[in-house]
């Protein structure tokens, strides 16, 4: 970096030669976050990072998150997604321009409100589960505490499974015969984490030949098999009960809303069986595409649905005043939608775990069109790392920031609040597609 970049106009840590602060992040995933919690501090509202010789800014106030996030110019995410290509290939999580312009267009019907309303009973059902492992557990030892997270990640990835390919994996039971699965699922996240914060790792024939490498391997073939199996199973079964397809009077060309709606809500459909509709209608997704798609819901919606759960069970264990009124609102209730729409102080504590504790704490993009924030234009190739976190405890719009308060999200107290100033799910045209998938069991449970 002989020429000043205009990144080197902004505050930021101390930079190396050739390396920028490639080692200022070598550690563990607490430490990492601690120090961009510093930095955040120390060079609010906007600084800049050195990413070996890619300039890197850092926007924590709304308006700067908006102008990334919001536009429809810069939605390239940035090389850090690489790390789970292997996995998820590129799909609409990973996938850029027009491909996933695509993709996205495709998808979203998939996720209608109205094609997710049917997964309620699937999701209540599941969380019964759950309840009753957690009475029994305190019928064994009422004074003993119980860490709840194994336990809703369990039931997050049984609502995942079924909702995504409508196969029930029992992760919840001790009879579960996909024990290699569940078990795949929980350690290749946590070897994606491992790599990615060791930069020896990051060159893929390295990654390949060093023990995590390996292991990483061999929990993906693990998860390719058993997606590439339900899709098999998922066809045959299909093809066997071509009735309930027939039902339909007549299969649309067109992918819009209304058609994949009418179809799915009749006949109950998972997300595996609309993939593989629309594939029938005009094979515009090959079977390599689904299973892509497939393992994208899998990795996108169970570690973030989980770790949401277990902070607002944690958050409501520390806070036994609103516990009882959250209690209050929901008893004798049953899990309807209708009812779940109407849990309006349930909603507000959820809203506010997501504030404190977002599970997708940082995203990254990288400009592909220049952005300009105040006075200064940053050029096309600037990463930019959003930090969901930080951006959340603004103390300008949210007062006292780290205190678990769920009345910031009454109406009134949300008038005028900046769009951009709350963003668990992100924001702007790649924001997550699964929000509601998201919400529900987090409701329910
Ligand atoms: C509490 C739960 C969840 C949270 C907080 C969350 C958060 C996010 C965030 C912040 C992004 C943007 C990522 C980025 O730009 O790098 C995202 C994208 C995405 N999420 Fe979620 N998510 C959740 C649950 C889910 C669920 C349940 C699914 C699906 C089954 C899902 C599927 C996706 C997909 C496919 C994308 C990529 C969208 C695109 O690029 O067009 N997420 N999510």
């Amino acid at each position: 970096k002989l020429r000043r970049h205009p990144v080197d106009k902004l505050p930021g840590p101390p930079t190396l030669p050739f390396v920028g602060n490639l080692l200022t992040f070598v550690g563990t995933p607490e430490e990492m976050f601690e120090k961009f919690n510093t930095f955040a501090r120390d060079f609010w509202p906007l600084y800049r990072t050195w990413q070996l010789n890619t300039p890197v800014i850092h926007p924590l106030l709304p308006e700067h998150v908006e102008k990334v996030l919001a536009s429809s110019k810069n939605t390239q995410k940035s090389r850090d997604y690489r790390f789970v290509e292997s996995w998820l290939g590129t799909g609409l999580f990973t996938s850029n321009g027009a491909k996933w312009q695509e993709r996205r267009k495709l998808l979203a019907p998939t996720f209608h409100l109205k094609v997710l309303e049917q997964f309620v009973p699937t999701i209540s059902d599941n969380a019964a589960v759950l309840a009753q492992k957690l009475q029994l557990l305190l019928c064994q030892s009422p004074n003993e505490p119980i860490d709840v997270v194994p336990l809703v990640t369990l039931c997050a990835l049984d609502i995942i499974c079924e909702t995504a390919m409508g196969r029930s994996i029992r992760a919840q039971h001790k009879d579960s015969k996909n024990t290699e699965y569940v078990s795949s699922i929980h350690r290749i996240m946590d070897l994606i984490v491992y790599r990615a914060m060791r930069p020896w790792l990051h060159p893929h024939w390295i990654f390949r030949v060093s023990p995590t490498g390996r292991e990483f391997a061999k929990c993906l073939r693990t998860l390719h098999r058993f997606t590439r199996n339900v899709i098999d199973e998922k066809r045959l079964e299909r093809e066997q009960g071509e009735l309930e397809i027939k039902v339909v009077p007549s299969v649309p060309t067109s992918n819009g809303y209304e058609d994949l709606e009418r179809i799915s809500v009749r006949n109950r459909l998972v997300f595996l069986d609309l993939l593989l509709k629309l594939n029938e209608w005009d094979c515009k997704l090959s079977d390599q595409e689904i299973c892509e798609e497939v393992d994208t819901f899998m990795f996108g919606g169970h570690d973030t649905t989980s770790n949401s759960i277990s902070w607002a069970l944690f958050y409501l264990g520390c806070n036994l005043k609103i516990q009882e009124e959250v209690f209050n609102e929901i008893e004798g209730s049953d899990l309807s939608n209708e009812n779940l729409n109407s849990f309006k102080l349930l909603d507000r504590v959820i809203k506010e775990t997501l504030r404190l504790r977002p599970p997708a704490y940082m995203i990254f993009r990288l400009l592909e069109q220049p952005l300009q924030l105040d006075d200064v234009v940053y050029p096309s190739g600037t990463k930019v790392n959003i930090h969901i976190y930080d951006v959340q405890q603004n103390p300008a719009v949210f007062p006292n920031p780290e205190k678990f308060e769920p009345d910031r999200f009454l109406p009134e107290n949300m008038e005028g609040r900046h769009p951009f100033a709350y963003i668990p799910f992100s924001g702007g045209p790649r924001n997550c597609v699964g929000t509601f998938l998201a919400l529900w069991p987090m409701q329910c449970i």
